[in-house]
């Protein structure tokens, strides 16, 4: 199998970085759940144990995804998953590109060195949160799109997207 040559990272976060608040999103944009749907459709995506049990239970698995749970439990398991020790792990499973990683903190961190593409979506929002997003590191270009607004309430936010040139 050949190593996928597109790794990206998804992930939302509020202006100052904030990704997570005790296991949650702290905000609702339902705008932004749609654009993580419709890129991460058909793909596998790849999440850490956390992130899998932050998910309603309804959505898990993610439907109509391969859904690979990074853990190093290797006797974790769960219907519709598939487990892995490490990112690298994970992403070696999957022979197909893109490949999308989709969270938390710690494993956007271990992936940020093997990703190809930052799909950010930035929601302009002052919340406190305990996870932030990762530091990403010179190199990356970015690409930002207009400000929408929430309809559910007005919340602004937008879609950035880096590349590395
Ligand atoms: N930009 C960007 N990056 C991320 N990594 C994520 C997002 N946004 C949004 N996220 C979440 O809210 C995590 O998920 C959920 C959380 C609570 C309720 C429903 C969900 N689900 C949303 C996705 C649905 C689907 O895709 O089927 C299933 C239900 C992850």
């Amino acid at each position: 199998m050949s190593a996928p040559h597109f790794v990206g990272l998804i992930w939302a976060q509020t202006t100052a970085g904030v990704i997570g608040d005790a296991g949650s999103i702290p905000w609702h944009v339902p705008e932004d759940m749609a654009h993580f749907k419709s890129k991460t459709a058909e793909h596998p995506v790849i999440m850490g144990r956390k992130t899998w049990d932050s998910l309603p239970a309804k959505f898990r698995p993610l439907p109509g995804r391969r859904n690979i749970v990074v853990t190093r439990n290797s006797s974790w398991t769960a219907d519709g998953a598939e487990n892995a020790p490490s990112v690298a792990d994970a992403v070696a499973l999957v022979g197909e590109s893109p490949v999308w990683i989709m969270g938390g903190g710690e494993i956007y961190r271990s992936a940020m060195d093997i990703a190809t593409h930052l799909e950010v979506t930035e929601v302009d929002l002052d919340v406190e949160g305990d996870t932030k997003a990762p530091e990403i590191p010179d190199g990356w270009v970015a690409t930002a799109g207009e400000w929408q607004s929430s309809r559910v309430d007005g919340t602004r936010f937008r879609w950035v997207e880096y590349g590395k040139p």
